[in-house]
């Protein structure tokens, strides 16, 4: 029975994906209701149905007591069925009606709602540019991610289990004591319109201090966790107390933002009580003055005492429940300024797939400054051959790593074109373009996975034999099969830690290596791709390079130019332009800035002290 109603939504269903998701709160969670539309129509219904059922309960008690004042020889005669069917109703209907409404909303709507957020919200995000991620910490994303889908099932779920069944509650009270005597609904009004006001001054400012809290949440463990991700410089550094104090700033800041969150429930708890004892007073007190005026009967007053005790139980359930509501909106109002974010670097309309044909790979006037005045590239253009292999140099900042970047499209250029294979590349699909890309970087980072599944990222279809042979060929082979880890996984199967920590610095490159010789890719960009080996590794890698190299169009950078001056044309960038072009020997003759390096390196390497002095 459970899977019957776990099973009424598909939170994993394929859905239209939107670039611009709905940027006002009740739309965008209307946006995730959809698939949940009828179950929620069916939970509200039940939850009308039950309250009614409580209400009319309350009536039927006012009955019993009715009838008991008669003559009790005579109340099971004239009353015996109808008491029977009270009894097998409160025994047997309410029960299912109860279990319908919870299964409703406990089995069918909860798990699933939660669920189908955090899959649609990671998969938005997923699609967010290299940029977009550059700009916020990882650990406040994955943050709004865990939270807003929590929050917002919290929310519905106070919609259907307090928000409706009270109104339905309230509205049946009014019809019952109207019912008795009409005048009895004139304290319950009273009372209702001063609820109103209450409760309209809570939650205009729940949800506010509800965001602020969460805001301050979501900033603590983004900072926490980028003092984890980086405890190496923490340590290295000996940061402990300025980490500690960066950290207690944003905890600070939660406690405050908290602090304001409490004392709006302390004054709301106090009002209530103040409230709740006027309702009592106020319609308890009308219904005796009825009933000794001859008015209302003593059932009557019954029902109204246990209609009141049992609002003065509610009220306090109903505001918990509604600032609860206000207070999980608040949360998903700030997961939304992640969540709801527009996909910025998209596809073009009707993108077609990348046709490569030679490589051929012509870059026309390219300026990017990331979105500043100065820095990155400015009017860079190149055309690289189908099969040329360029080597780039240029002192560290010279906008090396951000053509190779902007070439694979990990942002959107501010000026000019690229085009492959004369095809913009902000027109064709960004999987299609990457897809033909092979690329090694500097900081070769690993996901925390097995070894295998990191070599096979390049080609997920590929073999073993073709995983080892990549393996082999990036000179991985040997020291994979050595590994194991705390698990006790070993070779090919051992995790390789967060960003690949497990392993050392040329071990981490080599199977980075490894998996872009297993992608194969006709356009290779290699990004300081051996410099962590050490030169008896980087001698036996060479060759592979220059294997790899065959056929396919390469750009590789290099601070050591012993590896690249083999290079059909080599380009030495400065300041974001391209200062010089030419081959090795050609460009030593011309005695400039290539050759001032190569006179200055020592040992092979650009040499970092009399780069800071230039
Ligand atoms: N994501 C980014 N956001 C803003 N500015 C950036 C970003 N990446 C690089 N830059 C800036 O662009 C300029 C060029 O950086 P780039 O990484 O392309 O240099 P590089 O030549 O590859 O240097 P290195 O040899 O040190 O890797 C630098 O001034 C840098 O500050």
């Amino acid at each position: 029975m459970f899977r019957f109603f776990e099973n009424l939504v598909d939170p994993y269903a394929p859905y239209p994906q939107k670039d611009v998701p709905p940027q006002r709160l009740l739309p965008f969670l209307m946006d995730y209701a959809r698939p949940f539309r009828a179950i929620f129509a069916w939970t509200a219904a039940t939850s009308v149905v039950v309250a009614a059922v409580e209400i009319w309960l309350l009536w039927a008690m006012g009955w019993v007591v009715d009838i008991l004042s008669g003559d009790p020889s005579q109340v099971w005669q004239d009353h015996g069925t109808a008491l029977i069917g009270l009894g097998l109703f409160i025994l047997l209907l309410r029960p299912l009606l109860q279990a319908l409404d919870v299964l409703l909303l406990n089995n069918g709507v909860m798990p699933n709602f939660g669920t189908l957020i955090r899959w649609r919200a990671h998969a938005h995000v997923l699609r967010q540019s290299v940029g977009w991620f550059e700009n916020d910490f990882a650990g406040r994303i994955a943050n709004r991610i865990m939270q807003t889908p929590p929050a917002a099932g919290e929310a519905v779920f106070q919609v259907f289990d307090a928000i409706t069944f009270s109104l339905a509650y309230l509205i049946g009270a009014l019809v019952l004591l109207g019912g008795a005597d009409s005048r009895l609904m004139i304290p319950l009004l009273v009372w209702l319109g001063l609820y109103a006001i209450l409760m309209r001054w809570v939650v205009t400012r729940v949800g506010p201090a509800s965001k602020a809290a969460s805001d301050a949440r979501s900033k603590v463990t983004g900072r926490v966790v980028d003092s984890y991700t980086n405890i190496h410089s923490v340590k290295m550094f000996a940061h402990h107390s300025r980490e500690l104090d960066y950290a207690k700033e944003a905890i600070e800041d939660t406690r405050q933002t908290f602090q304001i969150e409490m004392r709006l429930y302390t004054i709301m708890d106090v009002v209530l009580v103040l409230l709740n004892g006027l309702l009592i007073v106020g319609v308890v007190g009308w219904a005796i003055a009825l009933w000794m005026q001859g008015a209302a009967s003593t059932g009557a007053v019954a029902a109204a005492t246990a209609l009141t005790l049992r609002l003065n139980a509610m009220t306090g359930w109903i505001m918990w429940a509604l600032t609860t509501f206000f207070r999980q909106l608040g949360v998903v109002a700030e997961g939304m300024e992640t969540i709801a974010q527009p996909i910025t670097l998209l596809d073009a309309p009707n993108a077609k797939p990348l046709a490569m044909q030679a490589g051929e790979i012509r870059v026309e006037d390219l300026t990017h400054h990331y979105g500043r005045g100065s820095g990155g590239l400015d009017n860079v253009s190149l055309t690289i051959a189908p099969g040329e292999k360029i080597g780039l140099v240029g002192r560290s900042g010279a906008g090396k790593s951000t053509l190779v970047k902007l070439l694979l499209r990990f942002y959107d250029v501010e000026q000019g074109r690229i085009l492959i294979d004369g095809q913009d590349i902000a027109k064709v699909t960004q999987d299609s373009l990457r897809l033909n890309i092979g690329m090694v970087q500097q900081d070769s980072a690993l996901l925390h996975r097995s070894v295998r599944d990191n070599i096979l990222y390049g080609r997920p279809d590929a073999t073993e034999a073709e995983m080892i042979e990549a393996a082999k060929q990036a000179q991985a082979h040997e020291f994979i099969l050595t590994l194991a880890d705390p698990e006790g996984r070993s070779g090919y199967d051992a995790q390789v830690g967060e960003r690949g920590v497990k392993l050392s610095g040329g071990q981490r490159q080599r199977v980075t290596l490894a998996r872009v010789i297993l992608k194969n890719a006709p356009i290779l960009l290699l990004d300081e791709a051996t410099s962590a080996l050490d030169s008896e590794v980087e001698a036996a890698i060479q060759d592979t390079l220059y294997g790899m190299m065959q056929g396919k169009s390469v750009i590789a950078i290099a601070h050591r130019l012993s590896t690249i001056a083999q290079m059909d044309r080599i380009l030495v960038m400065d300041e974001g332009r391209i200062v010089e072009q030419g081959g090795h020997d050609a460009l030593l003759a011309q005695g400039g800035l290539y050759a001032s390096f190569w006179a200055r390196q020592s040992g092979g390497f650009l040499d970092p002290d009399t780069q800071a002095a230039e």
